[in-house]
């Protein structure tokens, strides 16, 4: 019998090579900007959406939002207090948004998880987390065979927000506020593919607006829930 080796908390020689990859893609796009931070690799594109599109997309959140549930599947009333749904993969915007980004990283569609719409209303947020898999929870080994360690994420804010609503890196010390389509791309892995601890990250609680966004977390091998 081969053992598997649990080794989504370690560096990788292939998660690094993901890294490389698509941050030489987002480096050559005169159209991304990488943020200044020497801790965390982050990009961001403003008007990656046009305003229709995002006004779609949060018709989609608005007809199946339902509250948002932790990774580990516990409603967590205080932590993550916004509505969430996984938007279908074969709604025509769904597809198509989802072939951009995957055309924009380089990543492959089939590494990517279902792309989930989230909506918080004043007062809801998103406490700091890390979207990479913690290796000693109790669904890792459920996470190694369907796809493995979690790689880059992308977002797109799909609304102004009057105030608050930011997504803050604590370890970091930047903020970004949201703006109507504009997609944030970052990795969760360090340059050797471990698990970077200052891609912590929050959202912060919407203090005046309502705030829409789309998140797609790719895993580094082919996603197979
Ligand atoms: O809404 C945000 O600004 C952050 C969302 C987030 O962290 C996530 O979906 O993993
Ligand atoms: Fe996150």
């Amino acid at each position: 019998m081969t053992e598997i080796i649990d080794d989504g908390g370690t560096a990788s020689a292939a998660r690094a090579r993901i890294g490389d990859a698509v941050r030489a893609r987002l480096d050559r796009n005169p159209l991304v900007s990488r943020i200044d931070s020497p801790r965390l690799e982050i990009y961001g594109r403003q008007a990656f959406l046009t305003p229709e599109e995002c006004a779609g997309l949060r018709a989609l959140i608005d007809s199946d939002a339902r509250p948002s549930t932790l990774f580990s599947g516990s409603a967590n009333a205080e932590y993550r207090t916004s509505h969430s749904c996984n938007l279908s993969p074969w709604d025509p915007l769904v597809e198509a948004i989802t072939g951009r980004i995957c055309a924009l990283t380089g990543l492959p569609p089939e590494n990517g998880e279902t792309l989930q719409g989230q909506r918080y209303t004043e007062g809801q947020e998103y406490k700091v987390h890390c979207d990479y898999f913690p290796v000693t929870a109790s669904y890792w080994p459920a996470m190694l065979k369907s796809g493995g360690q979690r790689t880059w994420t992308a977002m797109i804010y799909l609304s102004p927000v009057e105030s608050g609503g930011e997504t803050h890196f604590p370890h970091c010390e930047f903020m970004i506020p949201p703006a109507e389509g504009m997609i944030l791309i970052w990795n969760n892995l360090d340059r050797e593919g471990a698990p970077n601890l200052n891609s912590l990250h929050a959202a912060r609680p919407v203090t005046s607006g309502t705030k829409y966004v789309v998140t797609k977390w790719f895993r580094e091998r082919r996603w197979a829930p």
